[in-house]
């Protein structure tokens, strides 16, 4: 019976197991057949979600599963594509997933591209599969049906429409895009001569002149800047792009039950959109009743093609609306991408004036005085590098416009069924470290010959049968504006902080901006040097946790350093994100100086980091040293600081350097120049430069001088020990391998010499040489050297010492004390000798130098003088190079002369109490017997005592008592 029901157990989940697994294998199907039908299945998302869960752990298919983040319930990868810079999240999730990754919008399965060989390989090499785009609610809305080219599905109809377009287009290109582009370029040379060189945001300009170069070419129209027409047109075509893109309008895509419900959102992209017909059927009707048309204009070939492009066999026809949305793809397509373009390349060269300073002398000396022409391109590397670094680091359309799978294919072996949504990441494409060096800094250089950047891999207008329309339109425009611009205007920011440079994230809609204005938020600035540990504030004194806090690297847009509360920085360990949300790296290095962005849902803000550094000019004037010290930050030295800074050298203990021999250079407040009157003694000397702001110590860098066959000097104080080192590496050779000399006597010579008690020196294991008792004899040139045939010099040190030798005068009513510093030869004369410590009535003698040595003498009265601590101060060039402490001791004033008295008061008081008792005792006792305890001395001073002992016990005074005691 048992036996029985286990075997029904056992088939019952058998068969379960197997329903499970053909269930979930139908789902497999099913799944591919929803993508099919484009409209849905009434399948739950809860059902498809689960099984296809449980699908992907069985082999029901052969080629591998597209990795990508986990999707979640019902919402699949939805927050990921609400992310506020969505090129940056796609190309940071690229880190974790690869180079191609899936992501889940609901029932439609989007494949991200992040490479330009994957890109290339869907949109270029298989273009036929992939040409399509998503069909989608509000697309629909947005594209009159789909009739717009850049929206407009892949079918007979969009390719005849393409086709009539294209051809207007570069018919249109032969015959007037240069003079059209060249006049708007002329055009904007005078706008901006009109501001006199105040400061502008010139981002409506740009967008004017880009229009401009559209509307010309398609239907004759040139606005001006304050055109209430062109005004409306423009912010309709603005708000479209960005409604569009919102995820209040995206959500209507995804979740249709949303449609029914009121979206205010909706209603003004409806409005908008009205307007947006209405201007351009405005301008259409114009055209078409103008006597003496524009021949050249766009719309006239477009009109004239109409009929020509019919297609009969596959029943196209083509209509004024085909027409019609041509132009607002224009419009749209030719207007804001080359004005953000324009602006993105003024914020990159406001970044890097030098970069300016380069295209501006290759204009100059190529074009010798004339404007450009577009053929003068390849005369012109510099301003081309420009335009490619600029196209690199900010696709303008970072996103492309998504593909759609027009039937079952593969990317980079991994299936891709039909209907799949494809992402080309270009943004992410142009940042792939495997293809760029510095992915994510500006660096126009690389395009230039041997500068190792790849054209191929450039593809920010696309490719294959989706090729940006517009590809030479744009190129020419760039190309035209740039030379004009940069042939005639210098752009710099307003002068007042580094606060004022753009930011360079920008702001990533379906055209990728440069942030309107000037950055919103305060720009700290914290300065540092290398090898520091530095925290840079986020200041979110409002946030809880930081799980929504992002830092980033302006320049750098795209890497951040912390992905919401995650140190995300290719270098990970050396960075952390502290409780407060701030941003600590450790170990910094030079290429650190960069400015930081802390991004929170509340709050931005951005700190700049700036470093000091030192350097030596390798080349100085004959007979000097030259130092420089300066502010560094990513874009090279900081040429204008913020007010209240101040950069000065000092000494080593930071007291100012003190002689003739020192000059200074001050190039700006934040850049100057040390220039020495070289010595050999100047060999390992240290030298400080020390940054203040506002009179607050900021940073203090250290540099030490190396100089060719040099001397180092080094001061000790006699009786102390002192460390000679033999080279700055310490890994010279040990033992017997170094050569220690001093004068002429070897000292290494036997290691047991220099173990000698009496000179007390011997050799450390990095081979500096110690002295432990240092005395005057110690003072002589030492050398460290490697005792081989050809001997290596690596250090030579000139040691001086200190002492102090006291002395009484005769008579012993006042005490000399010398300080003398004993040198090798002679002391140098910028040497010096003080004493501190002293009493007013002490006197210092005025320097002596006598033999090799150098004296300063300080008298003190002996009766007048108190105990104190002496020191004398070896000076150089102002500097402390030692010190020596003298403890005078006044005996009258010691301790020891109040003990005497307080003992002697002790000894009388005991003495006479015990005299005292005695007497007490004897009178009580009479004449009897003392007791067996007393000793002999009192016995003795009884005896001697008997007569006064008569005297009354109450007369007895101290006095007494001392007498009594004193008595014998
Ligand atoms: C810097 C300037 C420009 C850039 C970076 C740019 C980039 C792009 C990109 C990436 C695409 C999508 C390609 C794809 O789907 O794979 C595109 C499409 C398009 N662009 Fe541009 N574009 C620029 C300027 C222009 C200009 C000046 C025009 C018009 C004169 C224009 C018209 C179009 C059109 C009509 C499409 C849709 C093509 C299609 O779907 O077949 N673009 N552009």
């Amino acid at each position: 019976m048992a036996t029985g029901i286990s075997v029904i157990t056992v088939g019952a989940v058998f068969l379960v197991v197997l329903l499970l697994m053909v269930l979930i294998c139908i789902s497999g199907q099913r799944d591919k057949s929803v993508q099919k039908d484009r409209k849905g299945s009434k399948s739950t998302v809860v059902e498809s979600g689960l099984l296809q869960y449980l699908y992907q752990f069985l082999p029901c298919s052969s080629s591998p599963s597209l990795p990508g983040p986990p999707s979640f319930f019902l919402i699949g990868n939805m927050m990921d594509l609400t992310h506020d810079h969505l090129p940056i999240h796609l190309t940071n999730l690229a880190q974790r997933y690869g180079n191609i990754y899936r992501l889940k919008c609901g029932k439609t399965t989007m494949v991200v591209l992040n490479s330009s060989e994957f890109i290339r390989e869907a949109l270029v090499k298989k273009w036929s599969d992939f040409a399509g785009r998503p069909v989608s609610y509000t697309g629909d809305i947005v594209s009159g049906g789909g009739h717009t080219i850049s929206l407009g599905d892949y079918n007979e109809e969009w390719r005849a429409h393409r086709r009539l377009v294209h051809s207007a287009l570069q018919r249109c290109c032969q015959k007037s895009l240069h003079d059209v582009i060249e006049r708007q370029a002329l055009h904007l040379r005078e706008v901006l001569m009109d501001y006199q060189g105040s400061a502008v945001d010139l981002s409506e300009d740009f967008t004017v002149a880009a229009s401009n170069v559209i509307t010309i070419l398609a239907f004759g129209k040139e606005y001006d800047k304050s055109s209430l027409e062109l005004q409306q047109l423009h912010s309709c075509l603005n708000e479209i792009v960005a409604l569009w893109g919102s995820s209040w309008i995206s959500a209507l895509d995804s979740f249709p039950l949303l449609r029914k419900l009121p979206n205010p959102v909706f209603a003004r992209l409806l409005k908008e959109v009205a307007k947006r017909d209405e201007i351009i059927r405005k301008h259409l009707n114009n055209y078409k009743s103008q006597y003496k048309k524009h021949d050249d204009a766009i719309t006239g070939s477009l009109l004239q093609g109409l009929d020509k492009h019919q297609n009969t066999e596959h029943g196209v026809l083509l209509t004024d609306i085909h027409v019609h949305m041509a132009t607002v793809d224009l419009l749209i397509g030719g207007t804001e991408t080359t004005a953000a373009w324009l602006n993105w390349t003024v914020a990159f060269l406001l970044h890097r004036p030098e970069v300016q300073n380069k295209v501006y002398v290759e204009l100059c000396t190529v074009l010798e005085g004339r404007y450009p022409k577009y053929s003068d391109r390849h005369r012109l590397p510099v301003l081309c590098s420009l335009i490619n670094e600029v196209l690199r680091l900010r696709p303008v359309a970072p996103l492309a416009v998504p593909h759609r799978a027009i039937r079952d294919s593969s990317i980079a072996g991994y299936s891709i069924p039909k209907n799949t949504v494809i992402i080309p990441n270009l943004f992410g494409a142009h940042h792939d470290p495997a293809v760029w060096t510095d992915p994510y800094s500006f660096k126009p250089e690389r395009f230039l010959e041997g500068g190792g950047g790849s054209t191929r891999a450039l593809i920010p207008f696309g490719g294959g049968a989706r090729l940006c329309l517009g590809e030479s339109v744009a190129k020419m425009e760039l190309f035209l504006f740039t030379a004009y611009l940069l042939r005639d205007f210098q752009f710099i920011s307003p002068p007042e902080s580094e606060a004022s440079l753009p930011d360079l994230r920008g702001v990533a809609s379906v055209v990728l901006k440069a942030a309107a204005g000037l950055q919103s938020f305060d720009n700290l600035v914290t300065f540092a040097m290398i090898g520091d540990t530095i925290t840079l504030p986020c200041g979110t004194p409002f946030i809880k946790s930081c799980t929504s806090v992002n830092w980033t690297i302006a320049e750098m847009v795209g890497l951040e350093v912390v992905n919401a509360g995650r140190v995300t920085a290719p270098d990970a360990l050396r960075f952390g994100l502290l409780k407060d949300c701030s941003l600590q790296i450790n170990h910094l290095v030079l290429d650190d100086a960069r400015l930081y962005s802390c991004h929170s849902p509340v709050f931005n803000s951005s700190v700049s980091l700036q470093i000091l550094e030192v350097t030596e000019n390798p080349t100085p004037a004959n007979g000097t040293i030259e130092l420089q010290c300066y502010l560094n930050t990513y874009k090279g030295l900081v040429s204008n600081c913020n007010k209240g800074i101040h950069i000065k050298w000092i000494t080593e203990d930071n007291t100012p350097l003190n002689g003739n021999r020192f000059h200074y250079k001050h190039v700006s407040d934040c850049f100057s120049k040390l220039f020495i009157t070289k010595r050999l003694t100047d060999h390992h000397r240290k030298w400080k430069c020390q940054l203040t702001q506002n009179d607050m110590i900021k940073a203090t860098i250290t540099y030490t001088t190396t100089i060719k066959d040099g001397i180092e000097e080094v001061f000790a104080a006699v009786g102390e020990s002192v460390s000679l080192s033999c080279s700055n590496t310490s890994s010279l050779g040990v033992g017997g391998r170094v050569k220690w000399t001093v004068g002429e006597r070897t000292l290494t010579d036997d290691i047991s010499s220099y173990k000698d008690r009496t000179e007390a020196l011997h050799v450390n294991k990095d081979s500096s040489l110690v002295i432990s008792k240092v005395s005057a004899l110690h003072a002589g040139d030492y050398q460290c050297s490697e005792s081989t045939d050809q001997q290596k010099v690596f250090n030579k040190i000139r040691l001086h010492t200190l002492d102090v030798i006291s002395e009484h005068g005769p008579g012993g009513d006042n005490l000399t004390l010398t300080c003398v510093l004993t040198c090798i030869n002679e002391c140098g004369k910028d040497f010096n000798l003080t004493w501190s410590g002293g009493s007013h009535n002490s006197r210092q003698s005025s320097l002596m130098y006598e033999k090799n040595t150098l004296i300063n003498r300080l008298f003190l009265p002996l009766l007048s003088m108190a105990s104190a601590e002496l020191t004398c101060f070896v000076h150089r060039e102002g500097d402390v190079m030692a010190s020596k402490k003298w403890h005078t001791i006044n005996p009258l004033q010691t301790p020891a002369w109040a003990v005497l008295p307080l003992a002697l008061m002790i000894c009388i008081t005991a003495g006479g109490l015990y005299v005292y008792m005695k007497r007490k005792h004897n009178k009580d006792t009479g004449n009897e017997q003392s007791s067996v305890g007393m000793t002999h001395v009192y016995d003795v001073i009884q005896d001697a005592n008997n007569e006064e002992l008569t005297q009354p016990a109450t007369t007895t005074s101290v006095y007494d008592l001392l007498q009594a005691v004193n008595y014998k």
